[in-house]
């Protein structure tokens, strides 16, 4: 994917002050944690810490939250930017509350709800001029583990309060999900289940299903603790078609195009940061409880090198490896995503110290830079560019030589524009049998012929997107093998031209690039 508006943009940062809960109202504890009235200020103590927003307690109330923190992000969703919302906390804060992430059918409506509603009303009023495909992921960092919460091979088993924070019975052997980082530094999950979803109805379904299956467990602080980090992902892919550009005399310049975008949306629930001896942990509950302090502590680390401007400056180095949770945020700290982070706190004076922490570390995660961008066809871009170079450089051999154009040149030129067709139609045609793929009750025979192929593990995955809610297949409602096969076939040869143009476009740029020395 390639960077239309490459300018940086800082982390946002807002806190949501959650109010005094059962346990603490019992326990006596006041409220420690104060809001300068009219200002995104809070204070602790002696501290005082500025933010973006400030939402609870006597701050702006927590309705205000999603409008302004997260509405601009599924908007820009539309114009192919990627996003990142990141709930960040002590054990007990808020952070599932917030996110909405455990929703039940009436219970209250946190984010993720809440962007699900935007989304599909901004694809209601856009949807005569563009198409939308929408696909969602939902996956778990279970001690250093990425674990896929809409795996269709996984029976939920019941939820095991108390248990041992593994409600599920996963298929033997069954491989887990693998981060990959792309040539282009692009971060994917291998082998997590992505569902194709075209009603809000659908999405919840896919939420509450992951939900079911996310670990939790009862410790002191919190008797329904998340005991992984939860990435619910949105997809939003757009065909969009462009008005053809004129002269002033109508004649058109640029023919009609079709503009492809793809944007992601992270939604992510981290578990929250603990102590062993408050939460009262031991046993497995201390050894989740190490794993999640070590991958926050992993996050804290890529937010200092981040954040430290003098650092950034002299290119240090940024610990994204130490763990599978920075590893998975790379592109939302420091890179291609617009993010929000919210700080959630306890205002109980028995908190102080761990609401400090969280406020330190919030504090630190404004200074970070990202470089939001535009996510459109890389090879269409690739291809607008080389133009551009070809143009400019005819421009010098025409008058260099007398105004007669370079025959090299013009061959280059011409093959550019077949390759430019050749992959529009190619863009176009994918496009269309994914659809199809999608709407067509062959898919999973379709998936099974493709498995069979040994090809790049992206196309594979884009294609392999299986729902978990789908009833089985029977003998007798499958398609005809030899057109499923003729259709995989189909797209197969497709990948292979593009892949192959790809490398013609690599060989021509470096020709052209021989040609301007
Ligand atoms: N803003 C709020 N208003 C009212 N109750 C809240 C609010 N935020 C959280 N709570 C309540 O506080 C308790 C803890 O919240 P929650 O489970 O969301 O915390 P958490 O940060 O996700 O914890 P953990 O990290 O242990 O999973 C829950 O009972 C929840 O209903």
């Amino acid at each position: 994917m390639t960077m239309e508006h490459g300018e940086d943009c800082c982390v946002k940062v807002a806190v949501h002050v959650r109010p005094l809960i059962g346990d603490e109202k019992l326990q006596g504890c006041k409220d420690c944690v104060a809001v300068v009235p009219g200002k995104p200020q809070v204070q602790i103590g002696s501290h005082s810490f500025t933010f973006d927003h400030i939402y609870g307690s006597t701050g702006t109330p927590s309705v205000a939250m999603f409008d302004e923190c997260v509405a601009p992000l599924v908007d820009g969703l539309f114009q192919g930017y990627n996003a990142t919302v990141l709930a960040y906390g002590q054990t007990g804060s808020g952070k599932t509350y917030t996110m909405g992430t455990a929703c039940k059918e009436g219970s209250h409506i946190g984010i993720i709800p809440r962007a699900m509603a935007a989304l599909f009303d901004k694809i209601e009023s856009l949807k005569s001029q563009v198409e939308f495909q929408l696909r969602v992921s939902f996956i778990e960092i279970l001690k250093e583990e990425v674990r896929d919460l809409l795996d269709p091979t996984v029976a939920t088993v019941g939820k095991v309060e108390n248990g041992n924070g593994h409600p599920k019975l996963s298929v033997p052997g069954k491989p887990l999900v693998q981060i990959r980082e792309a040539s282009n530094g692009v971060i994917t999950l291998a082998g997590s289940t992505e569902v194709h979803v075209s009603t809000r109805k659908e999405m919840t379904a896919c939420l509450e299903h992951g939900s079911l299956s996310r670990a939790t467990g009862s410790t002191n602080m919190n008797n329904q603790s998340s005991r992984s980090h939860a990435i619910f992902t949105i997809t939003l892919e757009q065909m969009r078609k462009t008005d053809p550009i004129m002269t002033a005399d109508g004649m058109p310049i640029e023919e009609m195009n079709e503009d492809y975008l793809c944007a992601k949306l992270h939604l992510v629930d981290l578990a929250g940061s603990e102590r062993a001896k408050r939460t009262g942990s031991d046993g497995l509950r201390f050894k989740e409880g190490v794993h999640i302090n070590r991958g926050l502590l992993a996050l804290g680390n890529v937010i200092s090198a981040l954040g430290d401007e003098k650092k950034r400056k002299e290119g240090a180095h940024v610990p994204y490896r130490d763990s599978k949770l920075t590893r998975l945020l790379q592109d939302s700290l420091g890179g291609n995503s617009k993010t929000v982070m919210i700080a959630c706190i306890s205002p109980a004076d028995t908190n102080a110290e761990e609401t400090l922490n969280t406020l330190k570390y919030a504090n630190r995660a404004r200074n970070i830079q990202n470089k939001p961008i535009v996510n459109r066809n890389p090879i269409a871009d690739e291809m607008k560019r080389m133009r551009q170079q070809i143009e400019y450089l005819q421009a010098e051999l025409v008058s260099a030589r007398g105004g007669v154009a370079s025959d090299d040149v013009q061959i280059l030129r011409d093959r550019i524009s077949w390759l430019e067709q050749t992959n529009e139609d190619l863009c176009r045609e994918l496009y269309y049998i994914r659809n199809r793929c999608q709407n067509d009750p062959y898919e999973p025979e379709i998936q099974k012929t493709l498995n069979g192929f040994t090809k790049s593990d992206g196309l594979k995955r884009s294609l392999q997107s299986t729902d978990p809610f789908d009833i089985p297949m029977t003998d007798s409602i499958r398609g005809n093998p030899k057109d499923i096969e003729d259709e995989v076939a189909k797209e197969w040869e497709h990948t292979m031209l593009q892949d192959s143009m790809g490398k013609e476009l690599n060989e021509l740029n470096r020709q052209l690039e021989q040609k301007e020395i």
